[in-house]
Formats: structure tokens, sequence, C-alpha cells
């Protein structure tokens, strides 16, 4: 009975990774906002099952091929293991629709259901991950460990994004129990998504827990330019939950970083200045603070997975939001920009404040998502050997010159290494390098 049970699981672990293979061969089909508008707005939940019982099932293995190539002491983690175990149930979920007749009720019916079933299990993928990501650093993780795990990480959030978007677009447009009664939203979609009200919005819950932490915060000055039509309110195509979350955790940092850096508590605070511009091609929000701004030196490590200057948050609290956590806030904002070919940027004044960038595209055909496929190309990124710098690296202390003068500073080519010198000739190659050496 027992063995039978064990070959049962090893047979099913088998077909597991054979299907793995094969959904992972197909590239992801990118959607564009347009094309997710159009389909909305003439809904057919036939036409909607039949592309995401294929989809899914794609995008999942895309990504669960890279899982699979991380290094081994993250993958055994036991958070990326329970992570793994969420992807493998939810794609066998999917894959029982293949070859059902998309014209039943109850077949639909069930599909729908199995949508949110998944949803609600990855609802803690994020925190999940991160503790994985934790541990394995806790073991001393190497520079090029580092690297691929930023890789990952980028590509892992960008496919959940996008396999929420994907279910949350489908639920809401079938699932009668989810739609709104009067909404002008198609799916997640808002075909005049005010960026002004979401700003003030945003501003609002970052505000309420700023309050609630630091009792203070700075207020807010908004201006707005609208260069297509200056009557016109600033309407784009997009979803209103990707640009709130972009906000939310702009502000956060922006609130923080003020009232740590005036820290006088209670007394008023510079305000932060938003300006929302749009453009042909762009909507750009861009929020100003004065919150002492970030070392030249430590803006690409902004973006990094993990790096966050607030205190780690306990794990029974991770989710407990407080204002600053993990690190996740500008990685994963950025993700939400980049996933519909935006961006979001920050340049900083050192001693003075930062201005933070988001970029959307105005235009609803020109967001289309942005997707990780599973090819050669990625799969060398987690295999490269780490090369040496080509860059040299600073010495800590002054170079002691007459330290120096023994031994050659320049690798010389072969036709002179050979040569004897003088010592006079000596001392002349000696000063062409260090005048080398010093330019
Ligand atoms: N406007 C800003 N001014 C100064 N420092 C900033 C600003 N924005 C971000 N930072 C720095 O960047 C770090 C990383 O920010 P990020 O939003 O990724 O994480 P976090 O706010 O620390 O935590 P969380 O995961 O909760 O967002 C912050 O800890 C802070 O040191």
């Amino acid at each position: 009975m027992r063995i039978s049970k064990v070959f049962m699981k090893c047979v099913s672990a088998a077909n597991l990774t054979r299907q793995i293979e094969y959904y992972s061969r197909f590239s992801p089909s990118p959607l564009s906002i347009k094309q997710l508008i159009d389909f909305g707005a003439d809904a057919c939940e036939q036409t909607s099952f039949a592309f995401l019982r294929h989809e899914m099932p794609v995008r999942m293995a895309n990504i669960m091929k890279e899982i699979n190539l991380l290094p081994s002491p993250l993958f055994q983690t036991p958070s990326v293991q329970l992570v793994y175990s969420w992807f493998s149930r939810s794609f066998t979920e999917l894959l029982k629709y293949q070859n059902t007749n998309e014209n039943d009720e109850n077949i639909l019916k069930s599909f729908t259901k199995t949508l949110v079933g998944i949803r609600n299990r990855h609802n803690d993928v994020v925190p999940t991950m991160a503790q994985g990501v934790l541990q394995f650093k806790s073991f001393g993780m190497e520079p090029l460990n580092n690297q691929n795990v930023q890789y990952f990480l980028d590509r892992f959030y960008m496919s959940r994004i996008s396999f929420r978007m994907l279910i949350n677009h489908h639920t809401l447009l079938f699932d009668d129990s989810k739609r709104p009664a009067q909404s002008r939203h198609i799916g997640s979609i808002d075909p005049n998504c005010d960026a002004v009200k979401i700003v003030k919005d945003a501003y609002e819950n970052s505000k309420l827990l700023c309050d609630q932490f630091y009792s203070g915060c700075p207020g807010l000055e908004i201006s707005t330019h609208n260069s297509q039509d200056k009557d016109e309110p600033f309407g784009v195509v997009y979803i209103p939950s990707h640009l709130h979350h972009m906000l939310f955790e702009l502000f956060k940092n922006a609130m923080r970083a003020t009232v740590e850096h005036h820290n006088k508590r209670g007394s008023t605070y510079p305000p932060l200045n938003v300006l929302v511009i749009l453009g042909k091609e762009d909507l750009t929000i861009k929020i100003s603070d004065r919150g002492g701004g970030v070392p030249l030196s430590k803006i690409d490590l902004l973006f990094d997975y993990m790096y966050s200057t607030a205190p780690p948050p306990h794990e029974h609290r991770a989710r407990a939001a407080p204002l600053a956590g993990f690190g996740y806030g500008l990685p994963i904002s950025r993700l939400y920009a980049r996933y519909f070919q935006g961006e979001l940027n920050l340049l900083s004044l050192e001693g003075f404040g930062t201005d933070a960038f988001i970029y959307l595209k105005a235009l609803s055909s020109e967001s289309v998502e942005r997707l990780p496929v599973f090819n050669r190309t990625a799969f060398r990124n987690y295999m490269d050997q780490p090369g040496a710098d080509d860059w040299c690296a600073p010495s800590r202390e002054p170079r002691n010159i007459l330290q120096i003068t023994g031994r050659p500073q320049m690798r010389r080519p072969s036709h002179v290494r050979n040569e004897r010198h003088s010592p006079r000739s000596r001392s002349v190659n000696l000063k062409q390098s260090l005048h080398i050496t010093t330019t």
C-alpha cells in the first residue's frame, strides 16, 4: 500500500516535470491595455476561458523553470519550497481545463472559481519569498548570487503581477458576485483613470500611516499641466490599483525621509510637491521631497530587494503595513511601472531631497505587457561565472610612490619586455608609467 503511494507520487512528479517542460516551450503572449479594454467592452467568457487556460500555464511554466535554476541553498529553503508547491498545485489545477468543453456553463463557472482559488493561494508569495531570500542571505551570499537573485526576483514578481492582472480582469468581468453594480471600469481597467485623484488618495492613505507612526506628516502641493488640452482632466487608460500602489510607496518613502530629516515632532514639515504632466507620449508624475536625499553611492542600492534603512519588520508582523520594512517598496513599484512599458526613477540631491518620477504611457495601444520568457539568454544569466572587474579597485590610501619604483607599473608590450634597460631608461619608463597611472 505504502509502496504504491510512493510510486504514484513519483509518477505524478514526473508528469508535472514533463508538463512544465512542454508549456515552458511556448512564449507568453503579451497583451496591450487597448486589447484588454476592447475585449472587456465586448466580453465573451468562452474566448477569455480559451485564452487563459493555455496562457496561464505557459506563464507559470516559464517562471517555474527559472525557480528551478535558483542556487540550491535558496531553492531548498522552506519558504521557496512552499512557494514552489503553490505554483505546482495551481499549475496542475489549470491543466484540468485543457480538453474541456468551453460551451459548458459549469466548466466556465468552475474555471473562474479555480482562478479565485489560485489568487488566494498566492496572496502571500511576496513576504514568503522575501523570507526565503533573507534566510539565504544569512548563509552569506556571494556577489554573483546577489546578482542572480536580483535578476530572478525582478522576473518572478513581474510574472506574478501579470497572473494577477489576468485573473482580476477575468473575475471582474465574469464573476457576478465581484462585478460592481455601476462602474465605468472595464475589468480592472479604468478607461478614464484620473491620475490627480489617485495622487490625492494615495497621499491620504500614506498620511494615515505617517500620522500614526510619527504624529505628524508633511503636507501636499499639487500642480498639473496638460500639454494636450489645458481644459481637459488627466484621463489615461490605466489600472488604478497599480498607480495607487506606486504612489503609495513613493509617498511613504518621501514622508519618512522628510519627518526623520527634520526631526521636529509635531511641527510643520516642508510639503511634498507633486507635478502631474500629460504629454503626447507620457503621463509623468514627479514627487519632490525635502527629506535630505540619498548619497550618489547608495542610489543604485535603492532598487535592490532587501535594501532598506528601516529596521527589519518582525516575521509575524510582516503584513501589518508599517511605514517601511523589507525594502521591497521601490523595486516592486518599478516593476508595476515597467509592466505596461513605463518607468520609475529616483534622482536625489544629498543634503536636500529627492525627486521620484513615474512614467506611464499616455496611449493604451503602447501600454503592452512586459513579460519574462524562459530562453537561452535567461538560462545563461543563472549560469554565468563572475569575470574579473575591468575597472581598478581604488586603493584605500594614496600609494607610496617610493614603494612602486622597484616594480613595473605597466604590462609592457612583448617587444619591450625583453629589452635590457640602463638605470636611466628605466627611470624614464617609470615617469611614463606614473603619468599613466595618475591621469
Ligand atoms: N525619498 C526618499 N528619501 C530618502 N531616502 C529614500 C527615499 N526613498 C527611498 N529611500 C531609501 O531607500 C530605501 C529603500 O526604499 P524601499 O521603498 O524600497 O523600502 P522601505 O521603504 O525601506 O521598505 P518597504 O519594503 O516597506 O517599502 C529606504 O529604506 C530609504 O533608505
